[in-house]
Formats: C-alpha cells, structure tokens, sequence
C-alpha cells in the first residue's frame, strides 16, 4: 500500500465519524457557512502568486516545524503579498487541524485554501463551515467524475476549486469549470521532485486556465525557473516553514521576487 493509499483509508474513517458527530444541518447552520469568499483566482493575478502554505509535519519530511501558531505565520504571509494560504486539516499525516482554519479566517483578508484529502461531500460542507475559500482536488484519489461531482458541489458554495494533477493520464480529469490547476512538482507516490516535468505538463494544458506549481519550490532559481515559464501560482510550504520564523522568512523571500 502505498502512503497515499493508507492516507485515503484513514480519511474514510475520518469522515464517517465526522459525519455521525456533527450533522449536515449543523454544519450549515455554523456562523461562517454564509459568509462571502474570496477568490483566489483573482489575487493570485493581483498579487505575487505565491500561495502560502501553512504544514507542521508531512509523511515526507517528519517534523517540519511544531513550535508556530497558525496565525501569527499567516498574517506575515498577508502582510508581505502572499496572494492566498494554504492550510494542511489533516490530522493523522500532516499534524493539522479543522481549527487552523477557523481560527485565521476573521484574522486576514485573502484567500484561504483548505488542504486535504477531500473524498466525500461532506469535507465541502466542512470547508465552507470553517471559512475555506477553496478546496484541493487530488486528480489521483477521484475519478473525473467525481471531480466534476465535486467542482459543482464547491461552486454552489461559492468556493473555487484546485484541481491537482501530476501526471499526463491526469489531463484528463480537467474540465473548464475548474478554477485552476495545481501541477505537482513531487510526486506522491515516491516524493520526487521534477520541475521539468511540471514544465511539460503545464504546455498540455489549454493556455487560458491559471496554472499553480506546486511542491518542491526550494530557492529563488526555482521560483524564478517557473515563473519565466508561465506559471500563475506558486504553492510553497517547507521553504518558509522549516526556519524557525516562517514569518522571517517568507518576508526575506518576497523582498527578492
Ligand atoms: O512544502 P512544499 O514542498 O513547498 O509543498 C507545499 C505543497 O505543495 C504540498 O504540501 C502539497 C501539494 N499537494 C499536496 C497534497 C496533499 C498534501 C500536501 C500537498
């Protein structure tokens, strides 16, 4: 079984006690589910395009960084031109938490993007309780069906879609109501990282549809490699994270670019 597997076994599990603890209806009825969101399409062509991310810990890497609290990383993410946030939810792999979210959302003024392993309606419900601006599609955990399925669902709750895709087979899980599409840099599968190889795959894409790289994005060169390439966004989490202030350091980052 691979990581990816046992991540998605685990997160069934997750989502069927999440269903039996709170209800549909309590989600709904939660002070952040009617809120305005943001788009992030729409700052990622404002600002840097750099989308922050937010990541205590990953299956690959172990411990990146326990000792920071969501918001005071966040805030400097916004305060030094971050276009949106990216925040890890999943618990058991990457050491997040729902309440990361929650509890940044009334704080900071541009998008959030809630990262997880999203397989069932109910985790967009969740999202939009919390205050997600936008949620993460993985093209290798969901049939193209289920991403259109999904990309509705998000819609109707005025929230954009990331769809994530990493190799050329998942082209085809694109479809033109996508918001944008995230290119892993890494592969999931192995953790490989081959910027090149997102460089490819981007080209197939169709030239109008906002393009985010992501993962791996270890220097200025490479920021620098992806954007004279054409890359709209720019997914980053350990680069920042790892330091002991993320804040430091994602605001040295910004005053380079
Ligand atoms: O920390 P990095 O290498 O800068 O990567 C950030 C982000 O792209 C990565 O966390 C990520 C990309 N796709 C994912 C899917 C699930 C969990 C995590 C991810």
């Amino acid at each position: 079984m691979t990581i990816l597997d046992q991540i998605i076994e685990r997160k069934k599990e997750e989502v069927a006690a999440a269903k039996s603890r709170i209800s549909l209806d309590r989600l709904k009825n939660t002070a952040l589910f009617g809120r305005p969101t943001y788009s992030l399409k729409a700052s990622i062509k404002n600002k840097s395009g750099i989308i922050a991310e937010f990541k205590r810990q990953s299956p690959s890497k172990g411990i990146i960084n326990n000792n920071v609290e969501p918001l005071e990383v966040v805030s400097a993410y916004e305060n030094f031109g971050a276009s949106g946030i990216s925040i890890l939810t999943d618990h058991d792999f990457f050491g997040g938490d729902l309440n990361d979210v929650l509890s940044v959302r009334n704080e900071i003024n541009i998008p959030v993007l809630r990262k997880d392993f999203m397989i069932d309606e109910y985790q967009f419900y969740e999202a939009k309780s919390i205050g997600a601006d936008v949620v993460l599609l993985i093209a290798s955990c969901l049939s193209p069906a289920q991403v259109q399925e999904f990309t509705d669902l998000a819609h109707q709750l005025k929230m954009e879609v990331l769809l994530e895709i990493h190799t050329e087979d998942e082209l085809k899980h694109f479809n033109s109501k996508i918001d944008l599409v995230g290119i892993n840099n890494r592969n999931l599968k192995d953790f490989k990282v081959d910027l090149q190889h997102s460089v490819q795959l981007k080209n197939q894409l169709p030239k109008e549809v906002l393009s985010v790289a992501e993962s791996g994005i270890y220097s200025l060169e490479d920021f620098q490699f992806l954007k004279e390439k054409g890359f709209d966004g720019f997914l980053m989490g350990e680069y920042f994270m790892k330091n002991t202030d993320p804040a430091k350091a994602f605001e040295e980052f910004s005053s380079q670019i």
